[in-house]
C-alpha cells in the first residue's frame, strides 16, 4: 500500500460510527504497496484495514471484487471480507474516494520466500482457481494483454529516461507476445492477477491470508501462475533467479504433479507477458507518481530483467538487456 489520500481523525471517527466496530484508538498509514491508500486502524473492538481506492481501481468494479472475496471466504479460503456497516453497506466514500473497511488478517509478507513457502503459495493459488469454478462474476482484465500497447504508448518516449532504448525494446517484446499469446487455447477463470509475496500473508510455512484482489479478473489460469512465478522466484533486483523457489511454486500449484505439455509450452510466453505488464505499470508509476504521496516507487527494470530467464534469445536481441 501507500498513502495518496489523507484522512483526518475527525473524518475517520465519523466513518467508523457507521459500523459496529467500536471507537477509533489509532490509525497509521501503511507505506507498503503502490496502488491504493491503506491505513491500519485499531478500535476499541479490534484491528482493521481501511482502503481508499485510487487510480487503477474503478469504483464500478468494487462489487465484483467484494463478491469474489465473499465467494472465496465462503469456500474457506483465507481472504479478508469487507466489513458491512449497520445498513449492510460495504462500499463507502471517504475523503472523496471509494473506501472499504476490511478484516485484518494475521501473517507477514516475505521478502525472501523459501521453496517450502513458495510451494504453499502455489497450493493456495490452485485452491483459489478450484474455488472459483462456480463463481459467476466476470470482469475483463483491465491490465491484461489488450491494455499493454496503449499503456506503452501513453508512457511514450519518456520510457527512455528509465533506460535508453526501453520504449523500442518493450515494443519489440510486445510484438512477440501479441503474436504468440495463447488466448483461448488454455483455460480461463477468475484470477488474482497480482499474487506477489507481499499479497500472501504467511504464518511460518503456512498461508495465513491472500489479500489485494483489486486486479482480479477473468483471464488465463496459467497467466496467474506465470505472474506468481515471476514475482516469487527472483530477488528484488530481478538479477538473481531462485529456480528452486519457482519450481516449488509450480509443484505446489500442480500438487506435486506437473503442467500438461500444452501448458508447459504456453508458460514462457505468459511469463514474458507478466514481465511486460509489471514493467509497464511500474514505469508509468515511476514517471507519474505524485511528489507528496507516501509511497516507495518500484523499480520497473527489476521486472524487465526477468525476461533474460523467460526468453534469453529475445533478451539477447534487446539493447536494454543484452
Ligand atoms: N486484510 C489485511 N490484513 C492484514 N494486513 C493487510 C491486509 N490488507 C493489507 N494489509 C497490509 O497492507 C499492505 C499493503 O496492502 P496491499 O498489498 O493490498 O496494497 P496495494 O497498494 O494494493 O499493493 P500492491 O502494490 O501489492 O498492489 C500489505 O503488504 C499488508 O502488510
Ligand atoms: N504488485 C505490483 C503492483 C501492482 O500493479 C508490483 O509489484 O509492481
Amino acid at each position: 500500500m501507500a498513502v495518496y489520500t489523507h484522512v483526518s481523525a475527525e473524518a475517520l471517527t465519523a466513518f467508523l460510527a457507521r459500523y459496529d466496530v467500536g471507537e477509533l484508538v489509532s490509525a497509521k498509514g501503511i507505506a507498503e504497496g503502490v496502488e491504493n491508500s491503506n491505513y491500519l486502524v485499531d478500535t476499541t473492538k479490534g484491528r482493521f484495514i481501511l482502503t481508499l481506492y485510487e487510480k487503477r481501481v474503478a469504483a464500478g468494479d468494487l462489487p465484483y471484487f467484494l463478491a469474489l472475496l465473499d465467494h472465496l471466504a465462503a469456500k474457506g479460503l483465507p481472504v479478508p471480507p469487507a466489513i458491512k456497516d449497520r445498513h449492510g453497506v460495504a462500499i463507502q466514500e471517504l475523503a472523496g474516494r471509494p473506501a472499504c473497511l476490511i478484516a485484518f488478517l494475521p501473517g507477514v509478507s516475505l521478502s525472501e520466500p523459501t521453496p517450502v513457502q513458495a510451494g504453499a503459495a502455489g497450493k493456495a493459488l490452485a485452491a483459489l482457481h478450484r474455488a472459483v469454478a462456480d463463481f459467476e462474476g466476470d470482469r475483463a482484465n483491465s491490465m491484461g494483454i489488450a491494455s499493454w500497447r496503449p499503456l506503452l504508448e501513453r508512457c511514450g518516449r519518456s520510457l527512455d529516461s528509465i533506460a535508453p532504448g526501453l520504449h523500442d525494446d518493450l515494443s519489440s517484446a510486445l510484438d512477440l507476445v501479441e503474436a504468440r499469446w495463447p488466448h483461448d487455447a488454455i483455460g480461463s477463470c477468475a484470477i488474482h492477477a497480482d499474487l506477489f509475496p507481499d499479497n500472501v500473508l504467511m504464518l511460518g510455512d503456512t498461508v495465513g491470508g491472500l489479500i489485494d484482489f483489486y486486479f482480479a479478473s477473468t483471464d488465463l489460469r496459467l497467466y496467474d501462475l506465470a505472474i506468481a512465478h515471476a514475482a516469487w522466484s527472483f530477488d528484488a533486483t530481478g538479477h538473481a533467479h531462485e529456480a528452486a523457489v519457482g519450481d516449488a511454486l509450480i509443484a505446489g500449484y500442480a500438487d506435486g504433479g506437473s503442467l500438461t505439455a500444452e501448458e508447459g509450452r504456453a508458460f514462457p510466453i505468459l511469463a514474458v507477458g507478466a514481465c511486460i505488464r509489471f514493467t509497464l505499470s511500474r514505469a508509468w508509476d515511476w514517471l507519474n507518481t505524485p511528489h507528496d504521496a507516501l509511497v516507495t516507487r518500484k523499480d520497473p527494470l527489476a521486472f524487465w530483467r526477468r525476461l533474460r530467464v523467460y526468453d534469453p534469445d529475445l533478451a539477447s536481441r534487446l539493447k536494454t538487456l543484452a
